[in-house]
């Protein structure tokens, strides 16, 4: 796919996640891998503001674009595809109860079998480090290594799959769970989960489950 066109997927993906209730404000960033690089969201601009132009390149060394302010989060999205060859898509947002969980400092545990959508049998809390460094880049490389999506302590979220779309998808999964979490916690502590190795039947049905969108 040409630039215009990823780029223009990177924003419609930006206003679907708002329309999702899944961020507010200038909160959250979105990046496509391309050219040994990525195409990710400017730094601080509504999205309703954005246009193709406003998406950056930024190269497999860390450079981007004169004029440009790519997101400040570009370590932790350069980071992601590094540590996962199977992503091509990467999602990061403030979620109400993704960041909620993150705030107990705990990952999401097998509560329901949507879990296994990241990949394992819980969704783990990467610990905190000032948005933006490379201590949280660090962080999200080492976590993101065996799921799909993880939290980011006191922050929000981050999802990372094939293609935007799926990207999304696996993002609104995660935050449907975090919202069940935190829906039975006070009720129930620690909350009944599955076992694992149901889970593993789970993540091997998923590998060729739906979701056959090529964006
Ligand atoms: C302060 C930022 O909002 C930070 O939380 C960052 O993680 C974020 O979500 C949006 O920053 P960018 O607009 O720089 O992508
Ligand atoms: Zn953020």
């Amino acid at each position: 796919m040409g630039r215009t066109t990823l780029a223009r997927a990177i924003i419609d993906t930006c206003l679907e996640m708002t329309r999702l209730g899944l961020n507010q404000g200038t909160a959250g960033n979105v990046s496509v891998r391309h050219q040994g690089g990525m195409l990710i969201t400017p730094s601080g601009i509504a999205y309703e503001l954005l246009t193709e132009q406003h998406i950056v390149f930024v190269d497999g060394q860390g450079h981007g674009e004169t004029d440009k302010i790519p997101s400040s989060e570009w370590r932790f999205h350069q980071a992601v595809y590094h540590a996962r060859p199977d992503a091509n898509a990467v999602v990061h947002n403030h979620a109400v109860n993704c960041t909620g969980v993150s705030i107990l400092n705990r990952p999401i545990p097998a509560i329901h079998y949507m879990i296994a959508a990241a990949g394992g049998n819980d969704i783990p809390c990467a610990p905190y480090a000032t948005f933006g460094s490379q201590a949280l880049s660090g962080h999200v490389a080492a976590a993101i290594q065996h799921r799909k999506a993880i939290l980011l302590q006191h922050h929000g979220l981050i999802a990372a799959e094939a293609n935007l779309a799926k990207a999304l998808w696996l993002a609104h999964e995660v935050e449907v769970l975090a919202a069940l979490y935190l829906k039975l916690l006070p009720i129930v502590d620690p909350v009944p989960v599955l076992p694992d190795d149901e889970i593993l039947r789970v993540v091997e049905k998923f590998k060729t489950y739906g979701l056959r969108v090529d964006h």
